[in-house]
C-alpha cells in the first residue's frame, strides 16, 4: 500500500507523518506542493501539520490553492483516502474537501499540550480504537477552533462523522469537535497529532493504532 505526504513551505510534521506511515508498513513518498500529479498507485495522501506559507491570509488558505491541490481533489473524488492533521485539517477545509472552518482559538493563544479525546465515528482511521475509547494526543495550534453552521454540525453528528471529540475542550471548538470525516468516511481532518504519539520514544503511543489499523484496512480492501 502506498502513501504520499505533501510538503509545503513551512510544513514541519511531514517527516513525522512519513515515519508514522512507514512504521505502520506503508510505502511512503513525499510530494512537493508545486508538483501537479501524485505518484501512480497512491492509496492515501497525508496532508501534514505545520505553518504552510507562514499561515498568511488564513491557515491553509494558500496551501489549498497550491499546484498539487488539483491532484489531491481528483484523488479524493476517486474515493482515495486523505489524512489531514492540524495544518492539514485546515488545508482540507480551505480546499472544500471537508466542511466548516478552523478559527482562532477561543483564548487567542497558541496551545501546545496533550489533550484527552474520545474516539467516535467509524472509519479506517478510528476502528482500531472502537467507538467510545478515550485516548490522549498532543495538540499544537493557534487556529483549532472548529466552526460550522448548526445544520452542518447536525449532519456531521447525525451521520456519525465526528471522528474524535475533546473530553475537555481546549480551544472553543463547536460541540467539542477535534476531527471530522467526509461523507464517504475516507477523508479525515483532525487537529490533534497522532504522528507525534506513535512510538515509545514519543512518550505516548496512542496515535500508533490509527496508522496500524489504517494499513490493515487498506491492505484488506
Ligand atoms: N501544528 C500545526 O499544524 C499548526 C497549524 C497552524 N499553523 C496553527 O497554528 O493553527
Amino acid at each position: 500500500m502506498r502513501a504520499a505526504v505533501i510538503v509545503y513551505p513551512g510544513s514541519n510534521c511531514d517527516r513525522d507523518m512519513e515515519v508514522a506511515f512507514a512504521r505502520a508498513g506503508l510505502d511512503v513518498t513525499r510530494v512537493w506542493h508545486k508538483d501537479t500529479t501524485l505518484p501512480a498507485g497512491i492509496d492515501i495522501v497525508g496532508v501534514p501539520g505545520g505553518f504552510s506559507f507562514g499561515d498568511y491570509l488564513r491557515c491553509g488558505a494558500i496551501a489549498a490553492n497550491a499546484p498539487i491541490s488539483g491532484a489531491l481533489r481528483d484523488h479524493a473524488a476517486r474515493g482515495g483516502y486523505v489524512l489531514g492533521v492540524c495544518n492539514g485539517f485546515q488545508v482540507l477545509t480551505e480546499a472544500g474537501l471537508l466542511p466548516g472552518a478552523l478559527l482562532r482559538n477561543a483564548g487567542l493563544k497558541y496551545i501546545c499540550r496533550t489533550v484527552g479525546l474520545r474516539v467516535e465515528g467509524a472509519s479506517v482511521y478510528t476502528d482500531g480504537y472502537g467507538a467510545g475509547t478515550e485516548i490522549a494526543l498532543p495538540i499544537a495550534h493557534h487556529d483549532g477552533n472548529y466552526f460550522a453552521d448548526p445544520a452542518t454540525l447536525d449532519t456531521l453528528e447525525g451521520e456519525g462523522r465526528v471522528a474524535v471529540r475533546y473530553t475537555d475542550n481546549p480551544n472553543g471548538s463547536a460541540r467539542d469537535i477535534a476531527g471530522i470525516l467526509s461523507e464517504n468516511r475516507r477523508v479525515l481532518g483532525m487537529m490533534p497529532h497522532p504522528e507525534r504519539a506513535a512510538e515509545p520514544a514519543h512518550g505516548n503511543t496512542d496515535g500508533a493504532r490509527l496508522f496500524a489499523h489504517l494499513t490493515t484496512a487498506l491492505t484488506a480492501a
